[in-house]
């Protein structure tokens, strides 16, 4: 369903996700709302709907959801009509992903009417908000410091926001204690988008802090390379040197099926 350019768009939210008064208990914004196969992760290739809510507390300057984060638009839609949309497809597989679906509180009523319809649910989240809610994959993405924004590594036409996006960025990327409670409360993957072989010693680095601080096992094989690219120019650059990181340091590689498959279209 075409959500983000539906009447309904509301140019006044709150570009970082914070609730507005647009926002009703059991409301989202929803930026796209569609049925695909899960392009990404343990999961790869089994049939999905996926629901988009739009806002993110952080700014990845490779956001391939340039429409949630740098520049959210969206559609509120309560409870009854994502039910609705989800229902009309033949599927047993529902990702919430955005933006950061997690800034909303009405993500978990949603995931919780999702169980009660005994729907598998994934969470796609950046890691850096735990919420108590009935999430059968938690897909975590913590963000390196290679996703910060600089105004030379911008969306284009965001250089001067990026200036002012990137300590924010920074500061709140990583959040051990939300990373904790996320591996300790939920079945997860760790799904670290790579470039090259820069990105390892923090990758390195953040899985002892964390299981540091967490009596959940954190096995290797929880860890999942992926490659930086949002189409199947930048994938090709990319996804070959990953493969070989992956290999070379003992941790699953994941595809971008939807990628290989349908390039950066939209709804896909
Ligand atoms: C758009 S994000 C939404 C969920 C959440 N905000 C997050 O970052 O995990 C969905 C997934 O796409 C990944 N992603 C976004 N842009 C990407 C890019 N250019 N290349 C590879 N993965 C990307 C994120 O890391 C995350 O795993
Ligand atoms: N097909 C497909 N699979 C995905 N897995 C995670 C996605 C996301 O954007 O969170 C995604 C997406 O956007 N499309
Ligand atoms: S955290 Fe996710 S949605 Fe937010 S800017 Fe980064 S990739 Fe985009
Ligand atoms: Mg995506």
């Amino acid at each position: 369903m075409p959500v983000s350019d539906s009447v309904d768009f509301d140019p006044e939210v709150d570009a970082d996700g914070d609730t507005t008064s647009e926002e009703t208990p059991d409301g989202l914004p929803i930026n796209e709302l569609f049925y695909s196969l899960q392009g990404e992760g343990t999961l790869a290739g089994v049939p999905s709907v996926f629901v988009r809510t739009s806002g993110c507390n952080l700014r990845c300057w490779f956001c391939d959801s340039y429409h949630t984060s740098w520049e959210p638009t969206h559609a509120w839609l309560d409870r009854e009509q994502i039910l609705a949309e989800i229902e009309s497809h033949d599927a047993d597989h529902v990702v919430l992903t955005g933006g950061e679906p997690l800034l909303h509180e009405a993500s978990v009523d949603l995931l919780e009417a999702l169980e009660d319809r005994d729907y598998h649910t994934t969470v796609e989240t950046n890691g850096t908000i735990h919420r108590d809610a009935p999430i059968d994959l938690a897909s975590i993405s913590p963000k390196l410091e290679s996703s910060t924004p600089t105004p030379e590594r911008a969306p284009e036409g965001e250089g001067a926001h990026a200036d002012r996006w990137a300590e924010r960025h920074e500061n709140d990327r990583i959040d051990l204690e939300a990373l904790a409670a996320l591996v300790e409360d939920y079945e997860f993957q760790l799904k670290f988008v790579v470039t090259d072989e820069d990105d390892m010693p923090e990758i390195l680095d953040l899985l002892e802090a964390l299981r540091g601080v967490t009596d959940a096992p954190i096995g290797d094989d929880d860890v999942l390379l992926m490659p930086e690219g949002a189409t199947r120019e930048r994938l090709a650059e990319t996804r070959t040197r990953v493969a070989d990181l992956a290999m070379e340091y003992g941790f699953r590689y994941t595809p971008r099926l939807h990628v290989d498959l349908w390039n950066d279209a939209p709804e896909t």
